[in-house]
């Protein structure tokens, strides 16, 4: 299965450079969870992948096949990217919004076996209740859900996630990091997912990036990267390392109890 590769890449955004000579390689069947600071370049870097900013510096590859403005459409075939924010403006229901991710597929009605294979994906996910409800009802937590459906729906070899579980409830959190995890080891999938929670990130990722202000600080295993030496300055936070009852890392960031209220 190809890797993807970044080579040295660099992304500017305003005045702000939000990746700096960056180089990672992904590869297939494995999870990588990117981390780091609010503002750091997580977002940029997936957008950069999917193709929605050009880089200033660098390249990108999935295997022989170079990212290139001229042919997109071709290089979105193979993503399943489901941004930060889900708001949609219009008017779907969430049948209808899970089948967009065969939009490329798409004539002008849906088989049976499309649309069996999206319920099936919303029953997996636990949203098969809401097929017919307007999407634009749903709580931020459910809309979280239904773009999860289409990026599974759309059967990718990339899945770029950002922030998939930030209004999720712990059961759903699990559920959906879960399939996260099932999906890329049985269909080899590369999976790239940007978590703020880090310990979430040890249970789930098979390997982990730090960002620190576009720049990768460290990646590797989820134990050997997140380590309170390494995480306190880049936080700026005390954190202390737990370990669960399966051994896998618990970082918990410490109160400063004689700090007094923050304004
Ligand atoms: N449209 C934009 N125009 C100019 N600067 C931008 C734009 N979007 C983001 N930035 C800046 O780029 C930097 C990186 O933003 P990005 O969204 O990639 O960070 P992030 O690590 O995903 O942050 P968060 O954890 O808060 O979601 C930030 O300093 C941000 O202010």
């Amino acid at each position: 299965m190809p890797a993807l590769r970044l080579d040295e890449i660099s992304i500017v955004r305003g005045a702000t450079q939000t990746a700096r000579a960056l180089s990672a390689e992904f590869n297939a069947g494995q999870v990588y969870a990117i981390l780091g600071p609010n503002g750091t370049g997580k977002s940029s870097l997936l957008k950069a992948i999917f193709g929605e900013l050009s880089l200033s510096q660098g390249r990108i590859h999935y295997g022989p096949h170079p990212l290139s403005m001229r042919h997109l459409a071709s290089w979105r075939q193979r993503i399943g990217y489901m941004p930060q924010g889900t708001e949609i403006d219009v008017s779907l229901t969430v049948l209808e919004v899970v089948l967009l991710g065969k939009l490329d597929a798409l004539h002008m009605y849906v088989g049976d076996e499309l649309l069996n294979e999206a319920l099936e994906i919303m029953q997996q996910v636990g949203i098969v209740d809401l097929a017919h409800r307007d999407i634009q009802t749903l709580s931020g937590g459910q809309r979280q859900l239904a773009m999860f459906c289409q990026v599974l729906l759309r059967d990718p070899a990339i899945m770029l996630l950002d922030e998939p579980v930030s209004a999720l409830d712990m059961h759903h959190q699990l559920n959906l990091l879960e399939q996260v995890h099932q999906e890329t080891r049985q269909r080899r999938l590369i999976t790239i997912t940007v978590l703020h929670d880090l310990s979430l990130a040890a249970q789930f990722a098979d390997q982990v990036m730090l960002l620190g202000e576009g720049v990768l600080q460290a990646s590797g295993t989820p134990h050997d990267v997140l380590t309170p030496e390494r995480l306190s300055p880049l936080y700026g936070v005390a954190v202390e390392r737990l370990y669960d009852s399966a051994g896998i890392p618990v970082i918990r960031p410490l109160r400063q109890m004689n700090r007094g209220l923050v304004n």
